[in-house]
């Protein structure tokens, strides 16, 4: 018999958000919970009503307290965990203003694409991390 599926599917807006000295913010999550102490791109889940750059947007605010512009889709990636289904739709971002504050996450750092490899990440995250490096060898 088919077994019809009911893990969770939840969709995100995740945000690549480069500074001046073309480092990427990144955040660690929180040491519970789901993928606790992994680092990621900050993010979270749509709200009903609002397009993936005003979630993005948000987002970013309230967990990190900053401004940022919503620039061009990057990739979108659907994967699935053991108990979540997940569709991140990835954009690139620039930082204008404020300090990033940990609010929601466990610590922050800015970082170079060089040295996201130090860093553990979710599964689904590597074709992320793939697609920036691609993009940088374009350049
Ligand atoms: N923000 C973000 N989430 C990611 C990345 N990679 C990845 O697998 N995820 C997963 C982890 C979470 O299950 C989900 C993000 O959802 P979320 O931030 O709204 O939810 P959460 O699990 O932190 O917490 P909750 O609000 O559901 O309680 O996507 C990433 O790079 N950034
Ligand atoms: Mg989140």
């Amino acid at each position: 018999m088919n077994k019809i599926s009911t893990i969770p599917h939840k969709i995100i807006g995740v945000a690549v958000i480069w500074n001046d000295q073309k480092q990427i913010l990144i955040d660690r999550r929180l040491p519970k919970g789901t993928m606790a102490g992994l680092w990621e791109f900050p993010g979270g889940k749509i709200e009903s009503r609002e397009t993936i750059e005003e979630c993005i947007g948000r987002e970013i605010l309230e967990e990190l307290g900053i401004k940022i512009e919503v620039g061009i889709h990057l990739i979108t990636i659907n994967h699935t965990y053991s108990h979540l289904q997940v569709t991140l739709t990835v954009y690139h971002c620039r930082h204008l203003a404020g300090i990033p504050q940990a609010i929601e996450c466990a610590e922050i750092r800015w970082v170079s694409l060089d040295e996201l490899d130090d860093f553990s990440f979710p599964e689904a995250n590597l074709a992320i991390i793939t697609a920036l490096r691609k993009g940088q060898n374009d350049n």
